[in-house]
């Protein structure tokens, strides 16, 4: 039989992102509200009891409504692409390949919660070396992000592309988050295994989609040894035997000349490359993605096809 999905949220950036990927698929069968419905509360409750999985597309507070909706319900999951859940000890991290054990517990999961698009990047980065032991406690881990302008959602994207918009923005590149308070750091921290709180510096660029994560770090405060070549090993190692997260060999990076964070857009994998001089001082972790691909609607539709393989 079909599983039942229902995508909360449809009618906005990620959840249009997701009914497109899931638009072909002979294995489902997507429960639907009309546009003009989407906060029909009642029509709501009654197609997210009706899911054998409901993806959360929504507002924190939104989602939070959805899983008290669906509390008494055993009978349907949730996979939440907001924030509200991501650090909760009852959700499942949607973040598979970030740890061997993940993908299981995704699969089993009544509740998971699909990662945030620039903590893919940062966790996809740091966990390994956490990990491995090079990444020392006490580090003062830096993540400076640019994101395409999509990752702000409707109202971002009306901003951006509407003149006449009250609130236009005319900034072809802007950093935010300037209090250093993103709502992005605490899940960068638990799932990243840190044990500082990680300096978050986000930007936003003047096209839809892409994203690129840097981590910059200083070769003589990690662990005693520790080179561009054995960081490298330690992720290509860490993802071995997946095709989702791939590590750009040294000697494709070295020869680049830039990054270009529009390269995955449209694709639902991450590409992570190591940056430095071999006997030099610093190394530039880089993580790129499209922060709807990877970063929301891929990762979605990945958990949801785990979730159901169970
Ligand atoms: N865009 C991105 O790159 C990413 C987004 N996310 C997260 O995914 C979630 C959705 O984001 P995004 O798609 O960008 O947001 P959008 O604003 O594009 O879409 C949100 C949708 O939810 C609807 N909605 C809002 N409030 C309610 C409500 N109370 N009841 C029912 N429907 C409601 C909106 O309707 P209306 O038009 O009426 O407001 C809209 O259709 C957010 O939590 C976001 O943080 C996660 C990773 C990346
Ligand atoms: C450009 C932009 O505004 N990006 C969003 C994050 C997008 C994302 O990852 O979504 P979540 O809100 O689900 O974490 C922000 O900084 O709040």
């Amino acid at each position: 039989m079909a599983a039942k999905i229902f995508i909360d949220g449809e009618h906005g950036t990620t959840g249009l992102q997701i009914r497109t990927r899931l638009a072909d698929r002979r294995d489902l069968e997507l429960l639907s509200i009309p546009e003009a419905e989407r906060r029909n509360e009642k029509m709501r409750e009654d197609m997210l009891n009706s899911a054998d999985i409901a993806i959360l597309c929504l507002p924190d507070d939104a989602s939070k409504q959805a899983y008290e909706m669906t509390a008494a319900n055993n009978n349907v999951r949730l996979l939440d692409a907001s924030t509200a859940f991501r650090v909760h000890p009852d959700w499942a991290y949607g973040f598979a390949e970030m740890d061997k054990a993940q993908k299981a517990k995704i699969q089993s999961a009544r509740y998971v919660s699909n990662p945030g698009c620039y903590p893919t990047g940062a966790i996809g980065l740091i966990r390994p070396l956490r990990a491995a032991g090079i990444l020392p406690d006490g580090y003062p881990v830096s993540v400076n992000a640019v994101s395409g302008y999509t990752g702000g959602g409707k109202q971002m994207i009306a901003q951006m592309e509407d003149v006449n918009h009250p609130e236009h923005l005319a900034a072809n590149n802007f950093l935010y988050g300037l209090t250093l308070k993103h709502k992005h750091v605490p899940e960068m921290q638990t799932h990243g295994l840190l044990d500082r709180a990680p300096l978050f510096a986000p930007s936003v660029g003047r096209f839809a989609q892409g994203m690129i994560v840097q981590v910059p770090l200083f070769l003589d405060d990690l662990a005693t040894g520790t080179t561009v070549d054995s960081i490298h090993a330690a992720l290509v190692a860490h993802y071995a035997g997946q095709d989702i997260v791939s590590v750009v060999p040294l000697a494709d990076s070295a020869k680049l000349p830039r990054v270009d964070a529009e390269e995955l857009v449209g694709q639902d994998t991450m590409k992570l490359f190591v940056f430095g001089t071999p006997g030099g001082a610093h190394v530039n972790l880089v993580a790129l993605l499209d922060n709807l691909g990877k970063g929301a609607s891929g990762a979605a539709v990945q958990n949801m096809d785990l979730m159901l393989s169970a």
